[in-house]
C-alpha cells in the first residue's frame, strides 16, 4: 500500500527577493511523497498567505487526507478531495511522478504529450529604487526575457531604467496588484513607451473590472485573478492571457485542463512560479511547452538548489531527468 510522508524544507535565496506585497530571504516549501512497491513520487508545494495558505495549513490539509493516499486514491480521485491550492499540488505532483516510475514510463507520455524540449524562462527583476533595478538588470543584460516586478508610484521610472541597463531583452511586467484604475490607463502608456509586451496582474484581484472598460494597448495577463478552470469564463472580458501555476491550480492535473480550456478560449498562456526549487518547476515544464512565455526562473533566484535539480544553461531550462521528477 503506499505510505505518504511530508516535510516542510528551507532554501535560501541569494540576497532577497522583493515584489510590492513584501520581501523574502529563503523559500519554505512543503515536499509530500508517496512510496509504494520500492517507487517513490515526489511533489513540492509553497504555501501562498496571499490565498490565505500558511506552513501549518498545507501541512493540515495533507494529512487530511492522509488516509486517502493511503487507500491508493488517484489523481482524479483527488481533485474530488481537496480544492485548488497548494497542498492537492504536492499531493498531484507526488501521483504522477508515482506513476511515472511505477509505470516506467515519463509523466509527459502519461499525460499524451510530446518529449519536453528546452524552453527559456523569463529572469525576475525584484522591485525596488529605478537605479537598484538597472543594476540589477545590467547583470541580466544578456537575458533574452526580463520580468521587472511594479509597486505602484514611480513605475514609469523603474522600467526605464531596466530598458536603458538590458536595450535587448523582452520586457514583461508584474505589479502584482499594485496598481489602482485610476493610474491604469498613465502605467500602461509607459509600458508601451518602453515596449514592454505584456502586463501582469495590474490591478488588485476583485477590483479589475476597469480592465474591461480600458483599450488595452498591451496584453493584460491574470495571476492573482485567476486559479482554476472555473473562472476563466469571466475573465475573457478583462484579460488576455492567464498565468498558469500549478499551486494556485491544485497541481498538473487541472493545470493541464486549465491550459486545454484557455487555448479554447483565445487566452494567450504564460507557465509560472513561486519561489521553489527544481522540484516544483519540472511538472510545470509539461505545461510551458504550450506557453507564450515561460516564467519558472525560481530556482534561479535561489543559493542553492535541489542536488538532482534542473539544468538552466543562462535561461534555457533543459529537460527535467527522472531522478528530479516524473
Ligand atoms: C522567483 C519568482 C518568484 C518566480 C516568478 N518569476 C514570479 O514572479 N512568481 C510570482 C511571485 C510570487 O512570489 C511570492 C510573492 C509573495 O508575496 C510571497 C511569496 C512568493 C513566493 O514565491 N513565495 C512566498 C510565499 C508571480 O507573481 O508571478
Ligand atoms: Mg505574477
Amino acid at each position: 500500500m503506499p505510505k505518504l510522508s511530508v516535510a516542510v524544507e528551507r532554501f535560501p535565496i541569494a540576497g532577497k527577493f522583493v515584489i510590492s506585497r513584501g520581501a523574502k530571504t529563503e523559500a519554505v516549501v512543503v515536499v509530500a511523497a508517496i512510496e509504494e512497491a520500492g517507487c517513490r513520487g515526489r511533489g513540492e508545494c509553497v504555501p501562498y498567505a496571499r490565498y490565505g495558505e500558511t506552513i501549518e495549513s498545507v501541512t493540515r490539509q495533507i494529512e487530511s487526507v492522509r488516509a486517502r493516499i493511503e487507500a491508493g486514491v488517484d489523481c482524479a480521485g483527488l481533485q474530488m478531495l481537496l480544492a485548488p491550492g497548494a497542498a492537492r499540488n504536492a499531493l498531484d505532483c507526488a501521483l504522477w511522478d508515482l506513476a511515472a516510475k511505477r509505470r516506467g514510463v515519463p509523466a509527459h507520455e502519461l499525460a499524451g504529450l510530446a518529449p519536453p524540449a528546452p524552453v527559456t524562462t523569463a529572469f525576475t527583476i525584484s522591485v525596488g529604487a529605478p537605479a537598484e533595478m538597472a543594476a540589477a538588470a545590467a547583470k541580466a543584460r544578456e537575458r533574452p526575457l526580463l520580468k521587472i516586478k511594479l509597486a505602484g508610484e514611480g513605475d514609469a521610472a523603474r522600467i526605464s531604467a531596466v530598458r536603458a541597463a538590458a536595450p535587448d531583452a523582452t520586457l514583461i511586467v508584474d505589479a502584482n496588484e499594485a496598481w489602482t484604475p485610476a493610474d491604469l490607463d498613465r502605467h500602461l502608456a509607459a509600458c508601451a513607451a518602453t515596449g514592454v509586451v505584456l502586463v501582469e496582474q495590474p490591478l488588485p484581484a476583485g477590483r479589475d473590472a476597469a480592465l474591461a472598460r480600458t483599450e488595452r494597448i498591451i496584453p493584460i495577463c491574470a495571476d492573482e485573478s485567476v486559479h482554476a478552470r472555473s473562472e476563466l469564463d469571466e475573465l475573457r472580458e478583462r484579460y488576455d492571457a492567464i498565468n498558469v501555476k500549478l499551486d494556485k491550480a491544485g497541481g498538473l492535473t487541472e493545470a493541464l485542463a486549465m491550459v486545454e480550456m484557455a487555448e479554447k478560449l483565445g487566452f494567450g498562456l504564460v507557465a509560472g512560479c513561486m519561489v521553489a526549487t527544481s522540484l516544483a518547476m519540472a511538472p510545470a515544464l509539461l505545461i510551458a511547452a504550450r506557453a507564450d512565455f515561460v516564467d519558472l526562473d525560481g530556482p534561479l533566484l535561489l543559493a542553492r538548489d535541489r542536488p538532482e535539480g534542473l539544468v538552466y544553461e543562462g535561461s534555457i531550462i533543459r529537460p527535467a531527468s527522472p531522478a528530479l521528477w516524473g
